[in-house]
């Protein structure tokens, strides 16, 4: 089914995630294998969800191949499933993680961001923000499994997350590293990760756009934890066994008296975001930069 044509279904099909996940994505076959096996599993073209072992508890995938880019599609398809677990008692945790080999999310698609027209900007741009507030903000518990590169836009959404475990190999660098691109980072992405490593070291990893291997990021708190590949998913469900040991009621309220006035900040003022947004990329020296970008990532490999 079309994004177009999920977007078109009625409110009450939306209060009914597991149905509307079943029909977006899922085909005949593998939802009846679903039901079947006892285990509910769901998910939409880009995004698969499915209860974890533990109760309570969903594991989020992104399957956007080959490597996560976020999509106006993958955006959109985040936030439903998000609101699809958050409307379902069942739920009080999420694991994200990803679905592609050693890329957690290459960021934002740059493709979102290059000859596009001003409209196209706009509505890209709304949908980085929703998912961002959404995740930000959400009353579930969401830890982060973070099992491959995560740069930029893939840091900011680990960034949304109670908590972050990352595999510990040397390949799965981590940061904002917009001003790499010859772009700046809004002030939102800056307070999420101000608000994670402090003032002092955003400085430096913000202006440099640095990109840490797991010992540096766990060094200056990007991450919570580093473990070996093989026990991320264990480690990430632990730490959700602690965050669900605490009443739901009071870690929410506790949560949102921390993050709220951050998010405020951008609620406030969400189209001057937008337009300030299609205005900066749309410049002819920024298109040329990210232009740029894109061509010595296709030409990397040859
Ligand atoms: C005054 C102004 C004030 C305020 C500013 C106002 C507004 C703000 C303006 C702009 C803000 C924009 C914020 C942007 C955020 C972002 O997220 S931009 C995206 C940044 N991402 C990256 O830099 C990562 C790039 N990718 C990589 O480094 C690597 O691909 C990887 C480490 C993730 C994975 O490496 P490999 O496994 O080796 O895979 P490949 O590199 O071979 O890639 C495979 C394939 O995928 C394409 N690709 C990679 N990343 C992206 C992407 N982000 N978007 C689209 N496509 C991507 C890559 O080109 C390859 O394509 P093919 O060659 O196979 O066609």
């Amino acid at each position: 089914m079309a994004l177009t044509a999920v977007l078109r279904l009625p409110a009450r099909a939306l209060l009914r995630p597991w149905a509307l996940l079943r029909g977006v994505a899922l085909g005949r076959t593998e939802a009846a294998a679903g039901i079947r096996n006892g285990a509910r599993r769901f998910g939409s073209q880009h995004v698969l969800v499915e209860p974890a072992a533990a109760a309570g508890v969903a594991v989020m995938k992104l399957r956007n191949p080959p490597v996560n880019s976020l999509s106006l599609e993958l955006l959109t398809e985040l936030v439903i499933s998000l609101e699809k677990l958050e409307n379902d008692k069942v739920f009080r945790g999420v694991i994200l993680t990803s679905d592609c080999p050693s890329v957690f999310s290459s960021g934002l698609d740059l493709r979102e961001l290059c000859g596009r027209n001003p409209a196209r900007y706009a509505e890209f741009w709304k949908a980085v923000q929703e998912m961002w507030l959404r995740f930000y903000l959400s009353n579930l518990v969401l830890v982060a499994a973070i099992n491959g590169a995560c740069p930029a836009g893939g840091c900011l959404l680990s960034l949304t997350c109670d908590y972050r475990v990352l595999a510990d190999n040397p390949k799965y660098l981590m940061g904002l590293n917009e001003t790499l691109l010859g772009i700046v980072a809004p002030f939102w992405f800056k307070d999420s990760i101000m608000n994670t490593i402090g003032h002092r070291a955003t400085e430096q990893a913000l202006q440099l756009g640095s990109l840490l291997p797991p010992a540096e990021a766990l060094q200056v708190g990007m991450v919570d934890q580093v473990v070996p590949e093989d026990q991320l998913l264990s480690t990430a469900l632990s730490v959700m066994a602690k965050w669900l040991a605490v009443p739901d009621h009071a870690r929410q309220l506790t949560k949102s008296m921390i993050r709220q006035a951050t998010a405020d900040r951008l609620l406030k003022q969400r189209d001057a975001d937008i337009q300030n947004f299609v205005s900066f990329i749309s410049k002819d020296a920024i298109q040329k930069s990210l232009q740029t970008y894109l061509e010595k990532l296709k030409q990397k490999k040859g």
